[in-house]
């Protein structure tokens, strides 16, 4: 067991419906220990600036049911310097703060990671993004939140797409990630799915699209593509498979996917996992992740994110596969 007077907080990276909670779990259960929680203004841009400000448990009500991040989020390139890491850390020594819980991205606890090995203060790292690409940890905070944003946009989509016997190109989020792509394409019965993890072949698209047309299968479909980090993919895939002779229509569903209340299962998996940093913490933990594996909060060392890359489940690619026409 460790005791501590004073810990910090901060969200970083991309935000995601369920930070919220998240932070309302560590000050509220670090409150209940008589420990002082501090929030930090736009992730790791506030720690190098010392925007860091007590919170109070009023404070964090009312956000339980609200998108985004009250603390507000930031990407910040200065932090990948670990001369700056050193300033940021004195921000946080010269008030008296004994370690720092990040909520945040894949890129937020490899950031951390490296500020625990260099400076010696203890960090816990809680997952969140919608793109749930990080190692060791079947699940990440806004990740169910922006599968059921997509469909609900999906299915309209599809009444329209069937209504004019259309094909739709919809592009969800995932730089280099189709997690999100592949389980809202499965809920989304899409008749494609185009993930950054594996090549695009428009032979083989252009090929399916046919042969669904010549069999009677439909004259109308969703293919949900991931948007991979070349930008503008969808709309050279449309202008491909024009070139082939289809008439594709395509749908950027963008940041929307970022927005909105966080569902029922992210507020308590963000409440859970807020609270569970705070008790490792106490347990004496550090360098670490609390995550999900088959239902069961786990740590994981932040190093292993740093080292390994999650896959796509090849069980979940089976079935999406299968239940293409
Ligand atoms: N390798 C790294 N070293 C230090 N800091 C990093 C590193 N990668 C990311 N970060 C910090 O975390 C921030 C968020 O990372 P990013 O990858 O953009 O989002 P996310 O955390 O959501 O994956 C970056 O802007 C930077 O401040
Ligand atoms: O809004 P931004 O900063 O352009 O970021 C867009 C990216 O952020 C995400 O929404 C979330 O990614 P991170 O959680 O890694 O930040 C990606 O799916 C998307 O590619
Ligand atoms: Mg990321």
């Amino acid at each position: 067991m460790r005791s501590y007077k004073s810990i910090a907080v901060l969200t970083s990276g991309g935000d995601s419906p369920g930070m919220n909670p998240a932070i309302r779990g560590v000050v509220r259960t670090a409150l209940h220990h008589g420990i002082k929680v501090y929030g930090v203004q736009r992730g790791y841009s506030g720690l190098i600036n010392g925007d860091i400000h007590l919170l109070s448990s009023k404070g964090v009500s009312n956000i339980v049911q609200k998108g985004g991040t009250f603390l507000k989020s930031a990407r910040c390139s200065e932090f990948h310097q670990a001369n700056i890491r050193a300033i940021a850390a004195n921000h946080l020594r010269k008030l008296g703060i004994e370690a720092l819980i990040v909520i945040g991205g894949d890129g937020s606890l490899t950031g951390a990671h490296l500020f625990e090995e260099e400076t010696g203060l203890p960090v816990i790292g809680i997952p969140g993004t919608i793109d749930n690409d990080i190692f060791g940890t079947d699940d990440t905070i806004g990740f169910d939140t922006a599968v059921n944003t997509a469909l609900g946009a999906i299915d309209k989509i599809r009444d329209t797409a069937d209504s004019h016997e259309r094909y739709f190109l919809v592009e969800v989020m995932g730089r280099s990630s189709g997690f999100l792509a592949i389980h809202v394409g499965i809920a989304a019965g899409a008749e494609m799915i185009v993930v950054p993890e594996f090549a695009v072949d428009i032979e083989a698209i252009s090929l399916q699209l046919a042969t669904s047309k010549r069999k009677g299968l439909g004259s109308s479909g969703i293919i949900v593509v991931a948007e991979g980090n070349s930008p503008g993919l969808t709309n050279r895939l449309a202008e491909q498979l024009t070139h082939h002779g289809h008439t594709p229509y395509v749908s950027i569903l963008g940041h929307i996917q970022r927005g909105g209340h966080p569902s029922g299962h992210d507020r308590v998996l963000a409440s859970c996992l807020g609270a569970k940093a705070l008790e490792y913490l106490l347990a004496g933990y550090s360098d670490m992740m609390v995550g999900i594996n088959q239902g069961q909060v786990v740590n994981v060392p932040l190093d292993n994110l740093t080292r390994y890359r999650k896959g796509l489940d090849p069980e979940l690619l089976k079935i999406a596969l299968q239940l293409h026409k």
